[in-house]
């Protein structure tokens, strides 16, 4: 893999239940940089992130996180340089929201700092998405936004060099999908996010790959990928791309339906 590349999905096929999913996809996130995944639903946003994770196997092609190929790492290993952030909130444990966080520590060998200093990381962490007043609740009785920025506190917690976050700003209200974005942009951490709204992806990530049909159709800055043709082409919808008038990034303006694609 190329050396600058913290990660490389190398020409990926999956089959999933007989049908192939994702045909040669190919992904790279450089160190430190922030990599918007956007495409419609079932355009393979998700089994490239969970192919990314090794969770789902490729049928071909190869994935590189810090340099481990993914389909011979063990995960234990993997987890030391790559968290996640699903849609599935299967953390239904009777354990409170610090215990939640410190499970993000697992990976690491024990000789890395003993409890207390891992709980003192493990409250950086919940602060770190505005969450130390939760640090004493029980995780089931959260909020579904408030679940997500503990789900995000875990995966900081485990100190990875490359985060994937697939719709992290589900259930988080306006300020706090503005608030990780930031957050999650501002660590030294190569990100690869999926989302949904084109202009939070064109303000925050340094390149945008849009995916559709289970490939990626076109990769670079925002304002190279989010042209109106290309939104048009691939969601079927007319918009104009303006210039925020704060943050200078594109900002999407869906206007309507495009003529082709209408009922
Ligand atoms: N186990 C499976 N068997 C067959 N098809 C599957 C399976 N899992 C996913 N798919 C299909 O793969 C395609 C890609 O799904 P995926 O969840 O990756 O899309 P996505 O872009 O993340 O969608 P969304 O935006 O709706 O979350 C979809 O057509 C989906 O129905």
């Amino acid at each position: 893999m190329s050396t600058a590349a913290a990660l490389e999905v190398h020409d990926v096929d999956v089959v999933l239940g007989g049908t192939r999913v994702l045909h040669g996809v190919s992904l790279l996130a450089a160190a430190g940089e922030v990599v918007g995944l956007l495409g419609p639903n079932g355009s393979g946003k998700s089994t490239l992130l969970r192919t990314a994770y090794g969770v789902t196997r490729p049928a071909a092609g190869t994935v590189h996180i810090a340099g481990l190929n993914v389909g011979t790492t063990r995960p234990r290993e993997l987890a030391r340089r790559c968290a996640v952030l699903t849609q599935d909130h299967a953390v239904d444990l009777e354990l409170s929201v610090l215990d939640v966080v410190l499970l993000g520590r697992i990976p690491h060998p024990r000789a890395m700092g003993g409890r207390r200093s891992n709980v003192e990381l493990a409250r950086t962490c919940l602060a770190r998405v505005d969450g130390t007043h939760l640090t004493d609740r029980a995780f089931p009785t959260l909020s579904g936004g408030e679940r997500q920025r503990v789900l995000l506190a875990r995966a900081l917690c485990q100190e990875p060099q490359v985060l994937l976050l697939d719709e992290p700003t589900n259930h988080l209200d306006v300020s706090h999908q503005l608030e990780l974005l930031a957050m999650v942009t501002s660590l030294d951490i190569t990100c690869v996010v999926a989302l949904h709204d084109l202009t939070l992806a064109a303000t925050y990530c340094d390149r945008i790959a849009l995916m559709a049909d289970g490939q990626v159709v076109a990769q670079g800055r925002p304002a190279e990928v989010l042209t109106p043709a290309r939104v048009e082409d691939v969601y079927g919808v007319a918009c104009d791309v303006l210039s925020h008038p704060r943050t200078h990034r594109p900002l999407i303006a869906v206007s309507r339906r495009a003529p082709a694609a209408a009922d």
